[in-house]
């Protein structure tokens, strides 16, 4: 495996790729003698490597994934993963996973520093002292945190951290997060309100959510004009979710009192930003994360996850596929290889215009996590479709097809113990079903029932699948026309419908017929409808 580092994560990071057996490192800045990788550098360095890690320097774009034949996790060391294209890798099969909680507490930190700061004229303090001067009387007074009210918009993992520090300080805190509950604002002792009404009584507001289209200028003109005379503003989140034009704005006019900012709309901060030249504003630069704790955590953290997606162990922290419990992956594992099987005969037994793969639970397995498994289903039907496909991109590519995908569970089945049955709705309206389970101690994958037929089937090799008059001679036909052409028949499992006087043979073969010998099948006068499936 070979892995890029391409943005500063820590040495221990970086040495723990390099223990992997048949692992090879690249560190992007010993190559190119700079603190970042440009974007066509990182292009011209990535062509070969299975695995990218980063901080939120390097831009993994849409060119650079393309650039990566074999790349298969992007790793982010930290939280934020807007500088990845993830429908982009997505797309491709590219796991990309993050290390949420590793720098929550640096960045918590920080926010109180900067709400410190924001509070006393500490920098220019220290500046003007710097600079030979005794500022006692011309620097302006501070104001104290206590019995202010703190405005906390975003409460997971930094602002309920953010929170607790202000609670020790004495401060009210008021919460706006629309996917906070009840019972863990009542938990975390906030006060939760609307946005509204949080803007209107803070003296202090911190936001701490993702850049979403959501939270993008949430604080803007109109937010600020609701606010109190006085308001100090602080985002150690991301730029933008305050707007900055008209934080300027506000700094301006006096209505904001003071600013604290780690984050921009722009970074690297443009030269000539007014935010440089304003006393009441702190600025750093994006260094929420850049103690020595965070970066020793996120950096194992995520050479550890890298290193167990590339080994094929666990997946953790994913944005783009769900992670499982390993311990419900151990025991899902005997299921992966019948659910794909399952998807792929099911593919290859149904027509054209599917519009819907309906995956139903029985019996004991809905006590698992079945996610992995519905996953498995639908790259098992994709396989002959699409190429590449895997299961970070099964579902996307079967929502371009227009193909939706339905899980049901259930816990009980009248004949097994547990059973995964899997159907394609064709646009028609015909519904075609195949079942599996797995049978006795050796757990092996067996299919059970195909359109509602009982059937025993093994889940590998050629089947060929019949659907013939129930009529003397069919089996003697199959065996002679096979046997004529070469092929040897491994096993055979036959179901009758009585009612319409049809029967369902299914045929394990031990190579493919030939053209010829399928077209004289197709041609009997008894045969309905036939399919050769490869599994
Ligand atoms: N400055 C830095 O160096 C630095 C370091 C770490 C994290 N961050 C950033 O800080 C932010 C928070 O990180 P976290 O680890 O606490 O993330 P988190 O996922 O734990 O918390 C985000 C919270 O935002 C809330 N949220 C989402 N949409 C919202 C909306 N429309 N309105 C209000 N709340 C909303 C979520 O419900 C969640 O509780 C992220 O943007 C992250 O990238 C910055
Ligand atoms: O989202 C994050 O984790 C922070 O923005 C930290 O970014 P960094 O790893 O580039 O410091």
């Amino acid at each position: 495996m070979k892995i890029l580092v391409a943005d500063k994560i820590s040495p221990t990071g970086i040495e723990y790729f390099k223990q992997q057996p048949g692992y090879e490192v690249v560190v992007a800045w010993e190559v190119i003698a700079d603190w970042s990788a440009s974007p066509e550098q990182v292009i011209s360095l990535i062509g070969d490597v299975d695995g990218i890690a980063v901080r939120s320097e390097t831009t993994v774009s849409e060119e650079v994934i393309a650039a990566a034949p074999k790349l298969k996790v992007v790793g982010r060391a930290g939280v934020g993963v807007d500088n990845v294209n993830i429908p982009a890798a997505t797309e491709r099969g590219v796991i990309v996973m993050n290390t949420p909680g590793g720098n929550t507490i640096a960045t918590a930190e920080l926010t109180f520093t900067h709400m410190l700061c924001g509070s006393r004229p500490i920098a220019r303090a220290d500046a003007e002292m710097k600079a030979g001067g005794w500022p006692r009387k011309t620097l302006p007074k501070g104001a104290e945190l206590y019995q202010k009210v703190l405005g906390v918009c975003g409460l997971g993992r930094i602002g309920a951290e953010v929170a607790k520090r202000a609670q020790g300080f004495g401060m009210t805190v008021l919460a706006y997060d629309p996917y906070l509950t009840e019972s863990r604002a009542e938990t975390l002792g906030l006060k939760k309100v609307d946005l509204d009404t949080l803007v209107k009584q803070s003296d202090y507001i911190t936001v701490h959510m993702p850049l979403t289209p959501e939270t993008k200028y949430m604080i803007d003109e109109a937010a600020i004009a609701k606010m109190k005379k006085g308001v100090r503003l602080f985002n150690c989140a991301r730029g933008g979710i305050i707007k900055e034009s008209a934080l300027i704005e506000g700094l301006q006019s006096g209505k904001v009192a003071a600013a604290g900012l780690d984050v921009y709309e722009d970074e690297p901060l443009a030269k000539d930003c007014p935010f440089r030249s304003m006393d009441n504003v702190v600025l750093t630069p994006h260094l929420g994360a850049s103690t020595s704790e965070a970066q020793e955590s996120v950096g194992i953290e995520i050479a550890e996850q890298m290193v167990d997606a590339l080994n094929g162990g666990m997946v953790r922290n994913a944005i783009n596929m769900p992670s499982i419990d390993p311990k419900d992956l151990e025991k899902l594992k005997p299921y992966l290889n019948l659910g794909e099987k399952l998807g792929s005969f099911i593919q290859q037994l149904s027509n054209d215009g599917v519009e819907k793969i309906k995956i139903s639970y029985f019996g004991k397995i809905i006590n698992l996590d079945t996610t992995p498994l519905s996953r498995a289903i639908q790259r098992g039907y994709l396989a002959r479709i699409s190429p590449n496909v895997n299961d970070v991109n099964a579902p996307s590519k079967l929502e371009q097809l227009g193909v939706d995908v339905e899980t049901t569970r259930s816990s009980t089945d009248a004949n097994y113990t547990e059973l995964i049955e899997v159907q394609a709705i064709e646009s028609s309206g015909k519904t075609r079903t195949v079942a599996g389970t797995l049978f006795g101690k050796s757990q092996s994958p067996r299919i059970v029932s195909i359109d509602g037929h009982g059937v025993e089937v093994n889940t590998s090799g050629t089947l060929l699948v019949v659907k013939n008059k129930d009529v003397p001679g069919m089996v003697g036909y199959l065996g002679t026309v096979l046997g004529k052409d070469g092929v040897n028949i491994a096993n055979l499992s036959l179901a009758r419908d009585q009612g319409e006087g049809f029967a369902i043979s299914v045929v394990e073969l031990d190579s493919a017929p030939s053209a010829a010998t399928q077209a004289e099948i197709s041609g009997h006068e008894h045969i309905e409808k036939f399919k050769v499936i490869e599994l």
